[in-house]
C-alpha cells in the first residue's frame, strides 16, 4: 500500500493538526530529552528533541514503518536480494564491511572471501607504494596520487580524504579531478611531477565520457614527459567493475582493483573505490572506516525501531516532508574539514530517492526525496542562516558537530560548538515580541524607535533541528556516520517505495550532450535541437576563439 494511503499515515497527518510548539513540547515533558536522544556506543548521539515530535508520534511512525514491511527489507540488505530491479541488480554494500569469517551469500556464493581478497589486494598495493617499492618510470618513489573520477568514483573518497586530513600521515597527497571543465584536470595537474604522480582511474563502468577524456588527456601528461608508452603503465591503476574496458583502455589486469555490481555507486567508497583513502590515512585507518560502518550496520540490523537512529532519522523526514510539508532538509556540519559532505549527501540522497515513480512502475502519489542541501558551519551562519530563521520556508537541519578536534587554538576550542548549539537553540525557540521589547527598552531605544524595529527583530522559533554529536572524527566515526546516512536514505526508499539504486533520470542529458559535441565542433548542425538550444550554440560558435588560440 502506498505510504500516503496507509491509515497511520492519515493518523499521522491527523497528530498534525493539533501540534504543540516546541517550548511546549519541552515545557509539557521533563524528560524530553533523555527521551529523544540516542546513542551508537559511547562516541555518537543523535538528539532529536528539537523535531516536532513526540513519543507517541514517532511510535506511529515505527508502527507505520513496521507495518510496511521495513523489517523485512532491512534484513534484505544483509542478505540476497532484488533491490535494483529496473537495473537487474542486488544492494549488498553492506559486504564490503562485513570482518572476514562472515557469510553473505549472492546467487549462491558467499562474497566475502573476494570483498576481503581485495582489501588484501589493496593493503599489498599501499604497502608497495608507502614503502617506496612501487616506483614512477624514473625510479622515484609515488608522492602524488590524482583519483580521476567523477559521481560515486569522486565524492566519497574526495570527502572521505578531506575530513580524515589529520590522519592522512602516509606522505601521499592526494588529488580528486572529476569535471569535464579542462580547468580541473589543469590546475590540478600543474604543480605535480609526472615521475612521481600516480593516476588511479575510478569508474564502475569505465565509461563516463568525463573520467575517460580525463583520463586519456592526463596519459597524454604523462607520455609527454616519459617519452616511453611501456612506462606509463608505472603511473596508472583503474578501480573498475568492468575488466574489458578497462584493459582496451591500456591499464594491464594486474593494475585494475575491482568490486561488483552489487555496489551502488554512491554506495561505493568502502570497496575498491576507496583505494585514495587507504593510500592517503593507510590501510590500517581505512579498516577503521569500514568497521565503524559495521558498527552502524548492526545497529540498524538488531535495534528496535524505537532507538533505531537511521530508521528515526529517515522517519523524521518522512514526518517533516510528508507531513509537515518541509520541502528541503539542511545538514550542517561545524567542521571545516567536512566541507565536502554536504555535496556527498546530495548524491547519496538525491540521486537514490529524486523518483516519481513506485518499484511496480506506478505514479507516486506522494512526495519522494526532499532537496538536501547545506554547508559547514560557522560560515554558513553568516550566508544564508537568516532564512532558516526568519524566512518563509522552513528548512529542517541537521547539525553534526565533534567534541575534540587535532587542532586547538586555545581561542577556538569552544566557540564553534558553542555557536552550533546557539543556533539550534535560537531555531527552536527564538525570541518573542515581549522579549525583544524589554531588551530594546533595556538599551533605551525610543518608543518609536522599539515599534520600528520590532518586527524584524521577532524570531518565530519553532523551526525543527537534529544535532549529531560525536566526540572526535575519527576514522571509525566518520565511517559511522557515513553508514548512518545511508541507510536513513535507504529507509526512506523502502517507505516511498522507489527504486533507491537506480538513476535513469540522468541519462538524457548525456545522450543529448554528445550529441551537441558534434555539433559545437562544426560537424553536425543543430536543427535537431530546440530553438533555445539551436540560438545558443549559433552564440557560442560565434564566440568560440579558433583553435589554438585559446
Ligand atoms: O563510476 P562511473 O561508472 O564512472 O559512474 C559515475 C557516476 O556517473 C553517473 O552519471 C551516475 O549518475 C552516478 O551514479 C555515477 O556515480
Amino acid at each position: 500500500m502506498p505510504l500516503s494511503q496507509h491509515p497511520l499515515f492519515k493518523a499521522l497527518q491527523q497528530s498534525a493538526q493539533h501540534l504543540p510548539s516546541l517550548a511546549e513540547h519541552f515545557a509539557g515533558n521533563r524528560q524530553r530529552v533523555q527521551q529523544l536522544t540516542f546513542h551508537l556506543g559511547d562516541n555518537l548521539l543523535v538528539d532529536i528533541s528539537r523535531q516536532q515530535v513526540c513519543t507517541s508520534v514517532l511510535q506511529q511512525l515505527c508502527e507505520l514503518a513496521r507495518q510496511m514491511n521495513l523489517p523485512k527489507a532491512i534484513a534484505g540488505l544483509f542478505t540476497d536480494n532484488n533491490f535494483n530491479p529496473t537495473e537487474q541488480r542486488a544492494v549488498l554494500h553492506t559486504a564490503l564491511r562485513m570482518p572476514a569469517g562472515a557469510t553473505l551469500e549472492h546467487k549462491g556464493v558467499n562474497v566475502i572471501p573476494s570483498v576481503h581478497a581485495e582489501l588484501a589486494r589493496i593493503r599489498h598495493f599501499c604497502q608497495q607504494v608507502h614503502t617506496g617499492k612501487w616506483c614512477g618510470y624514473s625510479g622515484q618513489p609515488i608522492q602524488d596520487v590524482v583519483n580521476i573520477g567523477i559521481g560515486g568514483s569522486d565524492l566519497g573518497p574526495a570527502m572521505v580524504c578531506e575530513a580524515l586530513t589529520p590522519y592522512c600521515t602516509t606522505g601521499i597527497r592526494t588529488h580528486f579531478v572529476s569535471n569535464i571543465d579542462p580547468a580541473h584536470l589543469a590546475t590540478t595537474l600543474e604543480p605535480l611531477n609526472p615521475a612521481t604522480t600516480l593516476f588511479v582511474v575510478s569508474s564502475k563502468s569505465f565509461g563516463t565520457d568525463e573520467t575517460m577524456s580525463n583520463a586519456i588527456a592526463a596519459r597524454k601528461w604523462l607520455l609527454n614527459d616519459c617519452g616511453d608508452d611501456s612506462l606509463v603503465q608505472l603511473h596508472f591503476v583503474a578501480v573498475s567493475t568492468n575488466h574489458q574496458k578497462v584493459v582496451e583502455f591500456g591499464i594491464a589486469a594486474e593494475n585494475m582493483f575491482t568490486f561488483w555490481d552489487w555496489v551502488g555507486g554512491r554506495f561505493s567508497l568502502w570497496s575498491a573505490i576507496g583505494l585514495p583513502i587507504a593510500l592517503a590515512v593507510g590501510f590500517e585507518r581505512f579498516e577503521a572506516l569500514l568497521a565503524g560502518a559495521h558498527t552502524m550496520d548492526e545497529h540498524l540490523r538488531t535495534t528496535p525501531f524505537e532507538q533505531n537512529i537511521p530508521v528515526l532519522l529517515a522517519l523524521l523526514t518522512i514526518w517533516n516532508h510528508n507531513i509537515l510539508g518541509h520541502a528541503s532538509e539542511g545538514v550542517f556540519p561545524y567542521s571545516q574539514l567536512m566541507h565536502r559532505f554536504p555535496a556527498f549527501l546530495q548524491q547519496l540522497n538525491m540521486e537514490s530517492n529524486g523518483k516519481s515513480v513506485m518499484l511496480d512502475g506506478t505514479p507516486v502519489s506522494h512526495a519522494t526525496g526532499p532537496i538536501v542541501w547545506g554547508d559547514v558551519g560557522s560560515n554558513s551562519q553568516h550566508a544564508f542562516f537568516q532564512l532558516l530563521h526568519q524566512g518563509t520556508t522552513v528548512v529542517p537541519a541537521e547539525f553534526i558537530g565533534f567534541v575534540n578536534s587535532p587542532y586547538d587554538f586555545p581561542a577556538h576550542r569552544h566557540k564553534l560548538l558553542a555557536n552550533m548549539l546557539a543556533q539550534a537553540e535560537a531555531l527552536a525557540f527564538g525570541k518573542s515580541a515581549a522579549d525583544v521589547e524589554a531588551g530594546l527598552k533595556a538599551e533605551g531605544l525610543s518608543e518609536q524607535r522599539i515599534s520600528e524595529l520590532l518586527p524584524s527583530k521577532v524570531m518565530p522559533g519553532n523551526r525543527p533541528s537534529t544535532v549529531i554529536l560525536c566526540k572526535e572524527l575519527t576514522p571509525h566515526t566518520l565511517g559511522s556516520l557515513i553508514a548512518l546516512y545511508e541507510h536513513k536514505t535507504f529507509v526512506q526508499g523502502v517507505l516511498w517505495g522507489v527504486n533507491s539504486f537506480d538513476q535513469w533520470g540522468v541519462e538524457l542529458g548525456k545522450k543529448l550532450a554528445s550529441g551537441l559535441v558534434d555539433t559545437l565542433a562544426g560537424k553536425s548542425n543543430a536543427t535537431a535541437h530546440s530553438a533555445a538550444t539551436q540560438n545558443l550554440v549559433k552564440q557560442i560558435v560565434d564566440w568560440k576563439a579558433p583553435e589554438g588560440e585559446q
